[in-house]
């Protein structure tokens, strides 16, 4: 039943560690299953590595990780991009599908730390480093005895601010520590209860060209993809679609499947953490879409649309600031970015 696999298969891949090390996951995985193909990785910069001195919620811009790879698929030199789901934007560009939605690592947050274990030990007024919003609020709606400070950079740069003295403590994704083999650098994990993950979060996607050279690489992918990550991705990105899909936005979701039951929660609050509403519904877990739309439609009634106009022109602030700073920059004859 295996398809007859092509003799060379191209992978197009950001160059941090954490992107060239899920690349060489799913290339690993390909040579095992079509040991006659021989896959490749190309590497790429993409403009969101290269604009590292603003946080992400004020770059904006959908899909800022993905352009590059996009391009090199629609030109033929890629056939498939590996991406964090995450980070995809909730609709794909025209000519670009999503082929496999890979099992899910830890979709829980890490609390990073070197003196101390968890978020409840730090002292008021220590420095958490977060670019997230959702992270933002929902830890400062815990506890508001916390500094929240910027932190950008792929993985390895987050953690040397962390070691140069920069926080007293950060939150990454579990998943990424772990991929790199850095679980030992996670003091603890936080629970859904305290920081509910992102829509997606721990889960690898592959995205494909939509290209009509006979090559199915969607039954090729069929291995690669896991129905249970693939239902629960359905639903959480449902809830954060119905409400623009921005990253822009403090939104969590998060689905669970017992048995053939899914739970999915789900938070929306201002990036301060002072106004923040929930929301969670059960039924069966082929019904994924439904049950986002309805857990969506319960954050509606809650005012969701409210808390995130709020989040939207401040956001609108934030980027003009950057802004007019950028002009006053290059004025002065040097470029901030
Ligand atoms: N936005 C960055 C990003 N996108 C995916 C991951 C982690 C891995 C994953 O969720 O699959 C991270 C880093 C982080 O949040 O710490």
């Amino acid at each position: 039943m295996v398809q007859n696999s092509p003799s060379r298969l191209v992978i197009a891949s950001r160059e941090s560690r954490l992107a060239m090390w899920q690349a060489e996951h799913v290339r690993d995985r390909l040579t095992l299953l079509y040991p006659q193909c021989d896959v490749k990785i190309v590497g790429m910069t993409t403009r969101g590595d290269q604009i590292l001195d603003r946080t992400l919620s004020k770059v904006g811009g959908k899909g800022l990780f993905v352009k590059e790879l996009e391009v090199a698929m629609a030109e033929g030199r890629a056939d498939l991009a590996v991406h964090c789901l995450k980070d995809m934007p909730m609709e794909l560009p025209e000519g670009f599908a999503m082929a496999a939605v890979m099992e899910r690592e830890d979709a829980r947050d890490a609390f990073v730390s070197i003196d101390y274990a968890s978020l409840d030990e730090l002292p008021p007024g220590a420095m958490v480093g977060t670019s997230s919003l959702r992270r933002q609020a929902l830890i400062a709606a815990r506890y508001p005895q916390l500094v929240i400070k910027p932190l950008r950079g792929n993985l390895d740069t987050r953690l040397a601010k962390l070691d140069r003295g920069e926080y007293a403590a950060i939150i990454l994704a579990a998943a990424g520590l772990k991929r790199l083999g850095l679980a030992e650098r996670i003091r603890s994990l936080l629970s859904p209860e305290t920081s509910l993950p992102a829509p997606g979060q721990g889960t690898l996607a592959i995205e494909i060209p939509e290209r009509d050279d006979g090559l199915d690489l969607v039954a090729l992918l069929a291995p690669l993809h896991h129905a249970h990550s693939a239902l629960v991705s359905i639903a959480e990105r449902k809830v954060s679609q119905v409400f623009g899909g921005s990253c822009q936005i403090p939104l969590a979701s998060y689905a669970t499947i017992d048995g053939d039951q899914m739970h999915l929660r789900a938070m929306v609050a201002t990036p301060d953490g002072t106004r923040m509403i929930s929301a969670e519904a059960r039924g069966p877990a082929a019904d994924a879409e439904a049950l986002g739309l309805q857990v969506a439609e319960l954050l509606r009634v809650q005012d969701a649309e409210g808390i995130l106009a709020a989040c939207l022109s401040e956001a609108a602030q934030a980027d003009d600031d950057a802004r007019s700073a950028e002009l006053a920059a290059s004025a002065a004859g040097k470029s901030a970015v």
